[in-house]
């Protein structure tokens, strides 16, 4: 890892330092150290259980740690909570509020210009494919469709780092790919980091910049892969992308506990 706050002249937005977290009994990570820079896609893949989300709650300070420090545009910051905005698995939307007030949940909970940000909103659920549904609920929509309503709800907290947990693990094959190319778009567009949690290497060989192989427990950084030099989209796996795959695929599998 350098600890130089420069790397190619871009100055590291997020920097990871020592983190550990221990649970009563349960010593979850030790030692996390990793940087990403502005813009860059960091995606994070170990074994089930290994403590991929802790760590995203102890980033945007859901979590306390027990040592170490995070520095936020080189100054050491306490939390993460002001600059991230964390999507899961699950949609987590309201069963009772269409889609629009779903999304609006943000204007409200930061108390913002509600009439600015519907007309965004509907514009970005618009450009998401969800035009026509902003009065549908959530059980009268597809899962993809949900997942495509929480990342705009995502977008509307306006945050510079998007924290995505395995977001797209609950999707079929095929809407999958599709949110993914939104996934990459969004990170384009709206100019934001992202870390994201998969358990799919296909998915983190089609997005990454950077890629942290995780340990199993106690948690540790075991291998960061630099994929910054291949160009984005990535559409198939090419024998470079077939071979790195093939890689992870074994390392991981060393990480299983009864493998
Ligand atoms: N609040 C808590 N108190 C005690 N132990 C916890 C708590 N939250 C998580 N754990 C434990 O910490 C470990 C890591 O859990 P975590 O959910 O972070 O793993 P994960 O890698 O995200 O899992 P998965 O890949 O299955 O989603 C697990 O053993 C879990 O049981």
């Amino acid at each position: 890892m350098p600890t130089d706050p420069k790397r190619g002249g871009r100055q590291f937005l997020l920097k990871v330092c020592g983190i550990t977290k221990i649970y009563p009994n349960l010593t979850v990570f030790r030692n996390i150290n990793f940087s990403t820079e502005r813009g860059s896609f960091a995606v994070f893949l170990g074994p089930s259980g290994c403590g991929k989300s802790t760590l995203f709650r102890v980033i945007a300070g859901i979590e306390r740690k027990d040592s170490g420090h995070i520095e936020w545009k080189g100054e050491k910051v306490s939390d993460l909570k002001d600059e991230t905005a964390m999507m899961l698995q699950k949609d987590l939307l309201l069963p009772w509020s269409t889609l629009l007030d779903n999304v609006l949940i943000p204007a409200k909970v930061l108390g913002k210009d509600l009439q600015r940000e519907r007309n965004k909103a509907i514009d970005l659920l618009s450009r998401f494919g969800l035009s026509g549904f902003e009065d549908y609920f959530p059980y009268q929509v597809s899962g993809g469709m949900r997942q495509r309503a929480a990342l705009v709800r995502t977008l509307l907290f306006d945050r510079e780092i998007l924290l995505l947990d395995e977001p797209l693990s609950a999707l079929d094959a095929l809407t999958r790919r599709l949110l993914q190319k939104e996934i990459l778009r969004i990170q384009l567009e709206f100019e934001k980091t992202v870390l994201m949690i998969t358990h799919d290497i296909k998915e983190a060989l089609f997005l990454a910049d950077r890629i942290f192989l995780l340990s199993h427990l106690p948690t540790g950084i075991i291998k960061e892969i630099d994929m910054r030099d291949m160009p984005k989209p990535r559409q198939n796996l090419g024998p470079k992308l077939a071979a790195m795959e093939e890689e992870i695929f074994s390392i991981l599998r060393g990480e299983l506990v009864d493998a």
